[in-house]
């Protein structure tokens, strides 16, 4: 009994030592992470705003609630704020000066494309990874020669070549019906249009089951990236702390696909010395492909076929996304706005605008001026986030390395500059309306170094495309649509689900 009873002791006594040892431990990380915080707090300064703990719901719901507080924050902070989200500390730019300092004028500190919004991350190699559709995050060497290369190609021996016939082949292999999914529809269209772009040999096999494969995972990846619930957002902070991604096998289905075009390319290449090594086939582009190949010689970590792959998948899906967006919200501001999607129409007729030609679409006034009034209130990216490369000093603020700089697109969009601001008014883009357009506020495409590289032609891609499908069809709602105020408002702005019917006019007449 004695023996049995000191022996419990013991066992307390070693409990308690424990308890003590793991409570000083606890302590002590408390009193550092303390520590750092107050030392960061001194060390750094930035923008005032909604950030302290009674805003912590706020933080948390910040991207959901993104719509509204985008136009509250710029009202409440007409310069910049900082605000706390589940993604880290944002530093929110509200005014057109501000944006145009930190993204134009500081690029070179400021230009790291977001890396933790979207949890459809592709390991695409050991060490090696991308999230597909924000395209380069990194601000590196071999983001700014791709980059180059791309807009090279456009501006020589693409846009004048080929352009118009592979946008005209897609327009008449759109079917619209009765009663079309337009999201899916226009996914649909903008696919087959950067697949054709980016490997024009790909493109030949359209119509097979491979490719029918590859356009239904990207869609699949295309609505996890837009699905907007709470059980998500739970998904998404989990696959945060565990590395996985929901989406990776289609991922994996996805880049297979794309590896083989590369590799196809590859094996006409006339000096390949390593298998995994590709080299340039040709100094003439044809295609995206083609032009990242061109590069290769000028890399550094030079890039090979898994790297190229990865660039082209982002490439189809930033672009896919961005595509499928724009017309759907043209669409749906087609059927709110009849009359001023009629004066388009009458204009195409008039001009006799049947075939898709980028060299005419400026002479669309009016049909350009809808575009780019959809994409002032509904721009697709509603806030352009980078982040910075280094700790630096702005203005008398001190910010450190990883901080997120955001450009409120949202509110540039309707700065009290902008002469009612809140109305759908394609007019204002107009002959001599055309002067009331505040300076440097508006940005559909992204700014500085890192703005997109088809931003030169998008405007008349995109008036185009839509003055070819205003050309044929009459476009009528089937049901009830959505307000532009709705959608989805993550990363990207996209309408909800809606169908509409269309009606071909060459049938009618
Ligand atoms: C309506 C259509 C489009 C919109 C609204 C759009 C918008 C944007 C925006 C805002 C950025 C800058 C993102 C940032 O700085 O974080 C960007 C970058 C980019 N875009 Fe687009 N885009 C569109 C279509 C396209 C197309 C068709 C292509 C195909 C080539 C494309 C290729 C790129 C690339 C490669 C970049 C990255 C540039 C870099 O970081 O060096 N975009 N786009």
């Amino acid at each position: 009994m004695v023996d049995s009873d000191s022996s419990s002791g013991a066992d307390e006594n070693s409990f308690f030592h424990y308890f003590t040892s793991f409570g000083i431990h606890i302590l002590f990380i408390v009193i550092v992470i303390v520590l750092k915080w107050q030392y960061d707090r001194n060390r750094y300064r930035y923008p005032k705003g909604p950030r302290d703990w009674r805003n912590i719901k706020d933080a948390i719901s910040f991207h959901r609630k993104k719509r509204d507080n985008l136009l509250v924050l710029a009202t409440d902070y007409p310069d910049s704020c900082t605000v706390l989200t589940h993604t880290g500390r944002l530093v929110l730019l509200n005014n057109a000066e501000l944006i145009n300092e930190i993204f134009v004028g500081r690029a070179d500190l400021v230009s790291n494309k977001v890396d933790s919004y979207l949890e459809n991350q592709l390991r695409y190699k050991e060490g090696k990874h991308i999230r597909t559709g924000i395209v380069f995050r990194h601000q590196d060497h071999n983001a700014r020669i791709i980059h180059k290369a791309l807009v090279n190609f456009m501006d020589n021996d693409f846009v004048y070549k080929r352009l118009d016939s592979v946008v005209q082949e897609q327009l008449q292999n759109l079917r619209l019906s009765n009663k079309f999914d337009v999201r899916r529809t226009t996914f649909s269209f903008a696919v087959r249009l950067l697949t054709s772009l980016s490997g024009s040999s790909a493109s030949k096999a359209m119509n097979d089951k491979a490719f029918e494969l590859f356009e239904q995972n990207l869609y699949k990846i295309s609505k996890a990236i837009h699905e907007d619930t709470f059980q998500k957002s739970a998904k998404v902070i989990l696959t945060k702390l565990t590395g996985q991604s929901e989406t990776l096998d289609i991922n994996e289905n996805i880049l297979d696909y794309i590896k083989t075009w590369t590799q196809q390319r590859s094996n006409r290449a006339k000096n390949t010395t390593d298998e995994n090594i590709v080299t340039s086939t040709t100094k003439t582009s044809h295609d995206f492909l083609d032009s990242i190949l061109n590069a290769i010689d000028e890399s550094s970590p030079r890039l090979d076929n898994d790297d190229v792959s990865a660039c082209i998948l982002d490439i189809i899906m930033h672009g896919s996304e961005m595509l499928k967006g724009a017309i759907s919200w043209f669409l749906l501001y087609v059927v709110i706005y009849p009359e001023e999607a009629n004066s388009c129409r009458r204009e195409v007729r008039d001009k006799g605008y049947s075939k898709f030609e980028l060299s005419s679409a400026e002479s669309l006034v009016h049909t350009q001026a809808f575009v780019k009034e959809v994409l002032r209130l509904s721009p697709i990216i509603p806030i352009v986030i980078h982040s910075t490369l280094q700790d630096f000093k702005w203005r008398h603020y001190h910010i450190q390395k990883r901080t997120q700089f955001g450009a409120n697109i949202v509110a540039l969009h309707q700065l009290p500059t902008w002469r009612d601001a809140a109305k759908f008014d394609i007019n204002r883009w107009i002959g001599n309306n055309s002067s009331t357009i505040p300076i440097q506020s508006y940005s559909p495409f992204g700014f500085g170094p890192r703005s997109c590289v088809a931003e030169k032609f998008l405007f008349n891609l995109l008036t185009g495309i839509l003055g070819v499908l205003l050309f044929h069809n009459d476009f009528e709602k089937t049901g009830p649509v959505p307000e532009p105020s709705e959608g989805t408002f993550g990363l990207a702005n996209i309408p909800p689900k809606f169908s509409l019917k269309a009606t071909s006019l060459i049938h009618r007449s």
